[in-house]
């Protein structure tokens, strides 16, 4: 097992207060876009040391040769599983925020855990505190309006659509409207072309646009009798992605088990 990343400060020998001990980090899918930008936030946050950088194609053996204690996952969703059946196998707490989480994924990596009970893994659709606190406010206002639709806009290189914020978006407001006993959404029309309703996320309607220009934005459209309520958010640069990262990197060590999203790390 790998030592805890939260250890409390110690001693040196010498009865001088020693720095505490950095928290050994290895990057998967380090050349990627996401992973390019977490290797730099590592490298200057003071408190965490990088001790390995892999990619497709390179040696996975690296994280536990290099002796990290917290791995992070921005790879492909055909290749994530896999990563984070090595990793918790070697006893390393994982941070994901690759996508492609169904129920079904979820449920196995808890079945993986269970002989590892110091392992934590937080898997998240979205690291941005922004998007983070959008999905919330979806959640408190779903039971008010008897309209919602989820249009998510991207950059033209993502692999997946509809995005996996915009998916788990779908299914909060979903839950939110069960709960509160709302009927299934108006929606009188047929689709002329298929696809012009968007995907169906347990009764949401979401929609995905692709656009050269773009990085990471969604907006959730509420309707009622004679008004709209329209939540947006906007990542205009991958770096707003690392404070939440950095902070999961930091509290993974505390958070033995499966946590589906960074919601309890910020105290949500
Ligand atoms: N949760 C969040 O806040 C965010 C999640 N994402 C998600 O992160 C994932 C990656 O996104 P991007 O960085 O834009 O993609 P990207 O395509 O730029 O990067 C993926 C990297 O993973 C590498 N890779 C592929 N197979 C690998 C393997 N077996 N081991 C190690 N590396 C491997 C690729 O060579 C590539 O460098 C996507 O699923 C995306 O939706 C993206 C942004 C934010
Ligand atoms: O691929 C991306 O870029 C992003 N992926 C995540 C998702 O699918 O929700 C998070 C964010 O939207 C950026």
């Amino acid at each position: 097992m790998t030592t805890t990343p939260s250890a409390p400060d110690h001693q040196a020998a010498g009865g001088e207060a020693a720095e505490p001990p950095r928290i050994a980090v290895g990057v998967l899918g380090a050349r990627g876009r996401m992973g390019t930008e977490v290797v730099k936030a590592v490298d200057a946050a003071d408190d965490l040391e990088l001790v390995a950088m892999v990619d497709d194609g390179d040696w996975l053996f690296n994280v536990a040769d290099a002796g990290a204690q917290v791995v992070v996952d921005f790879t492909r969703p055909d290749v994530v599983m896999d990563n984070l059946r090595f990793c918790i196998d070697q006893g390393i707490h994982c941070v994901v925020g690759t996508t492609g989480f169904d129920e079904q994924r979820l449920a196995t990596v808890a079945q993986w855990l269970e002989p590892k009970p110091d392992v934590g893994v937080v898997i998240a659709p979205n690291f941005g505190i922004g998007a983070v606190l959008l999905m919330r406010f979806a959640q408190e206002a779903a039971r008010f309006f008897p309209s919602t639709e989820v249009v998510e806009l991207h950059h033209p290189n993502k692999v997946d659509a509809p995005s996996g914020t915009a998916v788990r978006t779908a299914r909060l407001v979903a839950a939110a409207r069960r709960s509160a006993g709302l009927p299934p959404a108006p929606d009188a029309t047929t689709d002329a072309l298929p696809g012009a309703r968007g995907a169906d996320v347990e009764g949401i309607p979401v929609h995905a646009v692709r656009l050269t220009g773009l990085v990471a934005h969604q907006e959730v459209l509420m309707g009622a009798a004679g008004e709209t309520l329209t939540l947006r958010h906007d990542s205009f640069d991958r770096a707003s992605f690392m404070p939440g990262v950095l902070l999961a990197v930091r509290e993974i060590g505390r958070r033995p088990g499966l946590t589906v999203g960074i919601e309890s790390f910020l105290g949500l």
